[in-house]
């Protein structure tokens, strides 16, 4: 294991039925670090993040988490080893209140007994994560009432409530307005001071203003890494997102479209 290294991806490979999602992907995240990764759809960023989580097994490979081989063991034990992630569908629960849901995903690592308890107060873990997505003033509202933007916010806060040590974030970013946009880059770069984050992201303009480390996926495989400045100026990833931009112009999706549009305005 290299020094630092929170995870290392080795040739890993997923395939379904005959089609090689994932094709020798090699991977390294050092502790602390805020990594995007990025990709043309059907790259195979969701299904590596699916694999590191344990709820896709690779065909081939290794997925080091602090040392530790993932593969092979359930979701529920790799979030105990301190992997989190987000859906981008919602695991939030409307009726209850937002310090209900923050403290019900802190709850995992408290014994069952405790649970029934009725708890006065709110444990270190979840003013915390209270604190860091500012979600304290709404501490008392229904999830069901919140902002998409403070929903999603919610759903990191529960995240860290869990105390993990990697964070992996699917599109954070999608359908929030200009405002959320801004504040969610500011809370995942405060985030990432005292945890390692993955993010998968489209938008290159929140890119180009959070990121620093960037991977880029295509067909599989990883294309190219480096700066955001680095990865955009790489005649690769101009290939890729202009190629798909001339070819399927008509089904490229909107936040697609707006990552493509921007490089295409950048590079021409
Ligand atoms: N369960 C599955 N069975 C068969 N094929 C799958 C399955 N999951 C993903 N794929 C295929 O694997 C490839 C990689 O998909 P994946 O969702 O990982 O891409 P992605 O980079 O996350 O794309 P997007 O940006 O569209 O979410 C795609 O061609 C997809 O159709």
């Amino acid at each position: 294991m290299s020094d630092g290294a929170l995870l290392e991806v080795r040739d890993l490979s997923v395939v379904f039925d005959g089609f090689r999602a994932i094709d020798g992907i090699d991977l390294t995240v050092q502790h602390g670090e805020l990594r995007f990764l990025i990709g043309p759809n059907g790259a195979g960023k969701t299904t590596l993040v699916d694999v590191i989580t344990g709820l896709t097994k690779p065909a081939t490979g290794t997925v080091r988490f602090e040392g530790a081989d993932l593969v092979g063991r359930k979701e529920h034990e790799i979030v105990r080893m301190g992997v989190g992630r987000t859906f981008q569908t919602s695991v939030v629960f409307e009726k209850l209140t937002v310090v209900e849901n923050l403290d019900l995903a802190a709850s995992f690592r408290r014994p069952l007994w405790s649970l029934i308890r009725r708890r006065r107060g709110v444990s270190d873990a979840v003013a915390a994560a209270m604190e860091i997505t500012g979600l304290d003033v709404l501490a008392e509202r229904p999830a069901g009432v919140l902002s998409h933007g403070q929903r999603q916010w919610l759903e990191i806060g529960m995240l860290i409530a869990q105390g993990p040590r990697l964070l992996l974030l699917d599109e954070p970013v999608a359908g929030m307005s200009a405002d959320e946009r801004s504040r969610t880059g500011q809370l995942l770069t405060e985030i990432a001071k005292d945890h390692t984050v993955i993010v998968i992201e489209h938008d290159m303009e929140f890119l180009r203003r959070y990121a620093s480390q960037v991977t880029v996926l295509h067909e599989g495989k990883v294309l190219t890494e480096g700066s955001v400045d680095e990865v955009r100026a790489d005649p690769l990833v101009q290939e890729v997102y202009l190629g798909r931009a001339r070819e399927d112009a008509a089904v490229v999706p909107e936040e697609h479209a707006a990552a493509v549009a921007t490089t295409a305005g950048e590079v021409t």
